[in-house]
């Protein structure tokens, strides 16, 4: 069935719709340009995204050799935590080829030693509002790493064998696979490439980008506002979370189902930490005031929504691992494997994803209402969640078949109860 299956995907190209190519074609430079706009607009005084002409920086803004020492020099420190050998080495889902590969829990100790390194080197003097200045040579930088990163991976992926590859990167068309991605999980030894970059230097990137957002507020105004402690502390408590909860990543369908190629390259290293944090570098240049009142709503709806996404994701986490964990209902598959029915899973098809979303939107509000440009992170993970749930749908469908339909009537609403 295998060889089936790659013989399907190596025919796919040929019926790869023209809308699918011209959109794999245009991404890899429409979405690099964007960070570079959205950075730009945001520092800007008007940061309005319909301003005409857009506040386009001088190419001499685009390039410093520093950000390319700081950019290098972050990568190989959060390579050199990813190899400590501390922690421990958990295995992932089984792969088509029966094997099971090893990967280091090791992220939160990466994060709490970054963090200490930080605090030196904050106490030496070090300028970390800079960062501010340097941000967009350290995109143009990330852009460029994404990118040679992507090219290594799609020319190795020509020597990897075919169980190694992708179902859906693997179709015979260049520009197709170069963006999915071919190989499921490159490796040099034991560095798992793509488990690497998911989680560490683009996602503990962000909140150090954050932070520099923070000092660079209290040498503009003396102390940092309550909006932007917000924005720091819940950013910081989503990707402490992330790290925290590592092992859960390798259940994630980016990690099962998708190859390691230019999207998630590019989302991972540069995607992730020059546009998640928009709200703390609007702030920077847009101070807002927040009520004591208004602060506390932010906080509950945050707190609301990380409640809803640790528990939902715990619970089918621990489901999975064991399914007699506890006495919650199920339906059960002709895979053997059953759906939960009950508890948040009986709640949405994604509760998971609807916790995200109110805490996304609790990320932004600290900006006040006068501006869109904050809401963009609210905005993109709408869409991306819902044509995620819809490909997850697809799978699931496939692989449980009438058991999905009898969840999905039983379940009826996606995401949002009683709306979506
Ligand atoms: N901040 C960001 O940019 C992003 C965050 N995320 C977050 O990542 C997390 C993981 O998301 P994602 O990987 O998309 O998907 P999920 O964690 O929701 O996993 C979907 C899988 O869960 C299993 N499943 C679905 N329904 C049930 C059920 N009723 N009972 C038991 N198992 C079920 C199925 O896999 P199987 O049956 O094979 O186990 C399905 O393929 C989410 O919290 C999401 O919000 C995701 C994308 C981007
Ligand atoms: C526009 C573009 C290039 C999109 C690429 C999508 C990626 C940015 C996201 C796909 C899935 C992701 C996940 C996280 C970060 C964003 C990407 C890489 C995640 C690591 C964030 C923290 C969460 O707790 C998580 C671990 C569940 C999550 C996993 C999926």
């Amino acid at each position: 069935s295998i060889y089936l299956i790659n013989v399907k995907y190596k025919n796919a190209s040929k019926f790869l719709g023209r809308k699918k190519r011209n959109r794999a074609t245009c991404i890899p430079v429409f979405l690099p340009l964007t960070v570079l706009y959205l950075l730009s607009v945001c520092r800007s005084p008007a940061a309005s995204v319909l301003q005409w002409p857009p506040p386009l920086p001088p190419t001499a803004h685009l390039w410093d050799p520093l950000a390319v020492v700081l950019i290098v020099g972050w990568i190989t420190l959060q390579s050199f935590l990813y190899l400590l050998p501390i922690g421990k080495v958990s295995e992932g889902l089984v792969l088509r080829d029966g094997s099971r590969l090893k990967y280091p829990i090791n992220g939160f100790h990466a994060l709490s030693i970054t963090a200490v390194l930080l605090i030196v080197c904050l106490w030496l003097g070090m300028p970390h509002g800079y960062l501010f200045e340097l941000i967009l040579p350290l995109a143009v930088c990330a852009i460029g790493v994404s990118y040679l990163l992507s090219m290594y991976l799609y020319i190795r992926s020509f020597w990897a064998p075919q169980h190694a590859l992708s179902l859906g990167g693997n179709t015979g068309n260049p520009l197709y696979d170069f963006f999915m991605g071919r190989e499921l999980n490159p490796r040099i030894g034991d560095f798992d490439l793509k488990y690497f970059c998911e989680l560490r230097p683009g996602l503990i990137g962000w909140v150090v980008i954050n932070l520099g957002m923070l000092m660079k507020e209290v040498e503009l105004r003396g102390s940092p506002s309550l909006a932007m402690l917000l924005v720091n502390g819940f950013q910081l408590l989503y990707v402490t979370d992330a790290l925290w909860n590592e092992e859960a990543v390798l259940t994630t369908m980016d990690i099962v189902h998708d190859g390691f190629g230019f999207m998630l390259a590019f989302g991972d290293l540069a995607w992730v930490p020059f546009t998640y944090g928009l709200q703390a570098m609007f702030l920077v240049v847009h101070p807002q005031s927040l009520s004591t009142l208004g602060a506390a709503g932010i906080i509950l709806l945050n707190g609301i929504g990380y409640y809803i996404f640790r528990k939902s994701n715990s619970q089918k986490n621990q489901f999975r691992r064991d399914p007699t964990h506890k006495n919650l209902e199920t339906i059960a598959t002709a895979t053997g494997k059953h759906l939960l029915v009950s508890g948040w899973w009986g709640f949405v098809r994604h509760p998971n994803y609807l916790g995200d979303l109110l805490m996304a939107l609790a990320w932004s509000l600290p900006c006040g209402m006068s501006h869109i440009l904050p809401y963009f992170y609210v905005i993109y993970f709408t869409i991306l969640l819902i044509h995620r749930e819809a490909r997850d749908e697809k799978h699931c469908r496939a692989k449980y078949g009438l058991a999905w339909d009898t969840y999905c009537r039983r379940v009826p609403y996606r995401i949002i109860p009683y709306i979506y």
